[in-house]
């Protein structure tokens, strides 16, 4: 099962007699199909196992931290269904195997568990279980920073705004020093 995008269709049509326009204005005609279209970009994670993207593993000699900071996240919160947006810090601790993932391949994690209705704590969890299992690695470091235009566009209104979630795991749990040394690296800009 994918996202039904017929059935997107027919209901954004609806939303918008719900709110009092007129769906058939030369405007609005290819609007359903459009909202259709980039929802199912939006919600396509649902349909995504994190083994689809984290494919590359390979052995090199080195079994010390890998960090790849500031990646661009677009994600919905589940609440109100509008954007929450900020950048992701995934790092982790390869296995005495040495065994890593291709660095894109941590990007594309995230995209998974992104393109869901969210909320921004499960998803860091999320993302960093994944990568556990997948990859073992002794340890997995997620920090997420991002502003959520429930908080902004409406509601509360307070722009600028900025949510921090983290989710440790293995080593990063267990040593102070190793987490502080990553959230230093992810912090330090
Ligand atoms: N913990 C958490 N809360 C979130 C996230 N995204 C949105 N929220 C919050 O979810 C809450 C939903 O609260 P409700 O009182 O049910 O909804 P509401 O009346 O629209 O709330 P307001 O946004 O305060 O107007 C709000 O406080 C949002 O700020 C998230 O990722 N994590
Ligand atoms: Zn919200």
């Amino acid at each position: 099962m994918t996202v039904d995008q017929a059935r997107i269709e027919k209901a954004v049509r609806e939303i918008l007699v719900a709110i009092g326009e007129d769906p058939d204005r030369d405007g609005l005609l290819d609007t359903p199909s459009r909202v259709a279209r980039a929802m199912a970009e939006q919600y396509s994670g649902l349909h995504q196992a994190p083994e689809d993207v984290l494919t590359k593993v390979f052995d090199v000699d080195h079994d010390e931290m890998v960090l790849v900071r500031d990646i661009e996240v677009y994600s919905t919160c589940e609440h109100h269904l509008v954007p929450f947006h900020g950048v992701a810090h995934v790092g982790y601790i390869p296995n005495e195997k040495g065994q890593v993932t291709g660095l894109s391949k941590l990007a594309r994690l995230v995209d998974v568990y992104a393109r869901r209705p969210q909320v921004q704590e499960r998803m860091t969890s999320q993302i960093a279980d994944a990568l556990m299992r997948v990859l073992e690695p002794r340890g997995v470091i997620v920090v997420v920073e991002a502003e959520h235009l429930c908080m902004t566009m409406r509601g509360v209104r307070k722009p600028g705004a900025k949510t921090l979630t983290s989710a440790v795991r293995g080593d990063f749990r267990n040593s102070d020093k190793t987490r502080a040394e990553a959230m230093a690296l992810i912090l330090g800009r």
